[in-house]
């Protein structure tokens, strides 16, 4: 059993791009239904839940019928403008279905070196919390520059991780977890189930861009995890297609790649 992982009270989920949206850029509804489902069901098991939620460019793209990833920035903000509120509404009426309340927390990264603003988003983060909220967070796409932006919403999961003072970090994607090389170009490429220590060596690991409407690739999700293991908290990296693997994570199964200092035994 990876304990740290099941015994998790406080848990950031963060789905990326390459979950939520078909090839098309459209929302996978179905996708989103069973996500929510599961992650309200962990709530009302007693975990908090806080969800770092991308695809607000990748759903504002298709919706518009931009066929990949806008290059162009204010195009990118204004798809971005699009997605967030697709997002949202779909998140909002799902969420409402199993009885929960969600909020949106939209940020940017000079809250890290400025306290005063820092201070106003952990304050609101454990306001929500309190009240039993989902926070659903995304990067303020619209008025994200170079100086202010965190660039992947991996990066701003550790952040939120370490403002909100998690117990794990789940990064849910469109593979199995980390392997020994890029196994959408490898076959032979091989599952890594533990990282202990985010290195130059594992960094390099990770090859290429990641998925057309995704950012950054399988790097950004170790450099996340590397933020976690310095903060205090694991990482763990799997699949998101099938969110009922979630369950079987907090049932103490060894899924996906654990980036952790200490491993328990396995189920
Ligand atoms: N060593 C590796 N192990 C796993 N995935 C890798 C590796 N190197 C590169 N990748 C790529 O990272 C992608 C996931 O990143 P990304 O497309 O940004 O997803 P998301 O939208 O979930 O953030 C995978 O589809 C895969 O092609
Ligand atoms: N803020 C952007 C996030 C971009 C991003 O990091 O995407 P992903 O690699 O899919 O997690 C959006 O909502 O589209």
């Amino acid at each position: 059993m990876i304990e740290q992982a099941a015994d998790a009270k406080r848990i950031v989920v963060k789905v990326g791009t390459s979950t939520l949206a078909h090839q098309t850029g459209l929302l996978n509804i179905q996708r989103m239904e069973r996500l929510v489902k599961v992650l309200s069901d962990l709530k009302n098991a007693g975990k908090e839940i806080i969800l770092v939620s991308s695809g607000a460019i990748g759903v504002g793209a298709g919706k518009i019928g931009l066929k990949e990833r806008p290059a162009d920035i204010p195009v990118r903000q204004a798809c971005a403008a699009i997605g967030q509120c697709e997002l949202m509404y779909c998140y909002d009426k799902y969420f409402s279905e199993y009885n929960h309340t969600v909020a949106q927390v939209l940020m940017t990264r000079d809250i890290i070196d400025c306290e005063n603003r820092k201070t106003h988003v952990v304050n609101t983060l454990m306001n929500l919390l309190h009240f039993g909220i989902i926070p659903i967070v995304n990067e303020n796409d619209t008025v994200s520059t170079e100086e202010i932006e965190f660039g992947d919403n991996d990066t701003l999961s550790a952040i939120v991780g370490s403002l909100c003072q998690t117990d794990l970090l789940v990064i849910l994607t469109d593979v199995d977890g980390v392997f020994t090389k890029n196994p959408r170009v490898y076959d032979d490429a091989e599952l890594i189930s533990q990282i202990e220590e985010v290195n130059d060596g594992v960094k390099a690991l990770a090859g290429g861009e990641g998925s057309h409407l995704g950012t950054g690739g399988m790097v950004t999700k170790l450099s996340a995890a590397q933020i976690g293991l310095d903060e205090g908290f694991p990482t763990v990296i799997m699949k998101g297609s099938s969110p009922e693997a979630l369950y079987r994570l907090f049932d103490g199964e060894a899924i996906g790649t654990f980036i952790g200092g200490k491993k328990g035994a396995t189920k």
